[in-house]
């Protein structure tokens, strides 16, 4: 059942301290990495989003027992369990992507799918390296999207194959998880642009700290069959889930936030949020184990944002704009249309509600807030997307009742959201 929430805040300062759970990505990776080791890699400081539980569950059947206990309705289960042949992964792409590479190569027929939205997330570009690699993957509904059926018969038929960069970083990364294991390795030709590039790093980084060598020349990166080394992955802190605190920093008007665990040196490409955010005066310093926040005013100067890197940024620096009225442009928006919903338009539908458009052209998108005002009151859609969610809640510090739809949707990356945002000030409320 999905509800909504009334959000309200006290007070236009944030001050304290707030622990957020662990990478989504880094976790996602780090179980793949973890299941293809033969027991030789541990992870540490498992995320508790809704995606990485399922895809642990899926992973790690011992932990199915007690997820079962746990489990909302959103994070659908793997019927492993029962022996049956389907995984359904929810509303997970990234544990989509990974798990299709991850069974293409395995012994286990399986039926992969996901939530109706998933249905709608292409699969092809993936299928296709893998079906040339030796992988049998049929369709089951429409082609080109999940569910697939994968027939657990792999004989590797090559060791080079080239991919789209500009669609997913995360097929590319799900081809890079499986490298090693492959008899004759592999050799992953990138074709065009490649979007997301930052993800692929944190792939590759994750895979050396498991002891894996890897060559990476021009678009050309190559993994050589090898075995995995004895390690336990440490995973960070969510920097997406940072920005949410950025941006209650930059609408408030006075605000100090300790966000523990989190380095200047991470894997994460999301961490970038530190300089973004350091154009709208809010400062970022390094210290006690942890990055601290702080306010300052200055003028804002900055009017260009490239978001190719850190696509899942984009919408909260869009609605930081928009509420603060000031006039932008965005590139790197592309790939916003197949994510959890289709972003670009759910952004200027809600944006709308507070007079400001989001106009494209040729793949420049300009935020005009000629028309904008502060309404007493807005219900924000959230589309069943955590970030449409996430990325509107700070605006409750400028709008004294914003209504959020489906406020469990923060499950999937950040099930404690709400209750860290009460921790400095917010009020949320279910709305009957
Ligand atoms: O590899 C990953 O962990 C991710 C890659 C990005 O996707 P794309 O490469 O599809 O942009 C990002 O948006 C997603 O949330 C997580
Ligand atoms: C796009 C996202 O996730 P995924 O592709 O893994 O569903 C996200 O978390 O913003």
């Amino acid at each position: 059942m999905k509800h909504n929430i009334t959000l309200t805040k006290q007070g236009k300062s944030a001050n304290g301290t707030i622990q957020l759970t662990g990478s989504k990505s880094e976790c996602n990776r780090a179980l793949l990495i973890e299941a293809l080791s033969d027991g030789k890699v541990k992870v540490e400081n498992i995320s508790d989003a809704a995606d990485t539980v399922t895809l642990a569950g899926i992973l790690k059947p011992e932990i199915n027992d007690q997820r079962s206990e746990i489990s909302s309705d959103r994070s659908l289960t793997s019927n492993l369990q029962s022996q049956t042949s389907e995984v359904n992964i929810g509303p997970a792409g990234t544990a989509m992507r990974f798990l299709t590479a991850y069974y293409a190569i395995g012994n286990q027929g399986v039926v992969l799918t996901g939530s109706e939205r998933m249905k709608q997330r292409p699969i092809g570009i993936l299928v296709d390296a893998l079906r040339t690699l030796g992988a049998e993957i049929s369709y089951e509904e429409k082609d080109g999207y999940p569910p697939i059926r994968l027939s657990g018969n792999f004989t590797q038929k090559t060791d080079k194959i080239s991919i789209k960069g500009n669609i997913s970083s995360q097929y590319i990364t799900a081809l890079l998880l499986i490298a090693p294991k492959l008899p004759q390795g592999l050799e992953v030709h990138i074709e065009g642009d490649l979007t997301s590039r930052p993800y692929v790093e944190m792939t590759l980084a994750m895979l050396k700290q498991a002891g894996i060598q890897y060559n990476w020349n021009d678009n050309v990166i190559a993994i050589a069959h090898q075995p995995y080394q004895e390690t336990t992955l440490l995973v960070e802190p969510d920097w997406s889930a940072a920005s949410y605190w950025y941006s209650i920093a930059a609408l408030s008007d006075e605000a100090e936030l300790f966000l523990p665990g989190l380095t200047s040196y991470s894997l994460q490409g999301d961490s970038v949020i530190t300089e973004i955010m350091a154009s709208f005066g809010i400062t970022s310093v390094f210290k006690d184990g942890g990055v601290h926040l702080k306010k300052e005013t200055k003028p804002l100067l900055r009017t260009e944002f490239d978001m190719i890197k850190c696509p899942d940024l984009a919408q909260t620096v869009i609605v930081i704009c928009a509420a603060l009225g000031h006039e932008a442009t965005f590139t790197g928006l592309e790939t916003l249309k197949i994510k959890e919903t289709d972003r670009v338009l759910a952004l200027q539908t809600e944006l709308a509600k507070m007079g400001v458009k989001l106009i494209e052209e040729n793949e420049v998108y300009r935020l005009d807030c000629s028309g904008r005002f502060i309404p007493q009151q807005m219900f924000v859609g959230t589309y069943d997307d955590h970030r449409m969610a996430m990325a509107f809640a700070p605006l409750a510090i400028i709008i004294p009742e914003l209504e959020i739809e489906d406020a469990d949707v923060v499950e999937k990356s950040y099930p404690a959201f709400w209750t860290d945002l009460e921790k400095v000030g917010f009020f949320s409320k279910a709305k009957v």
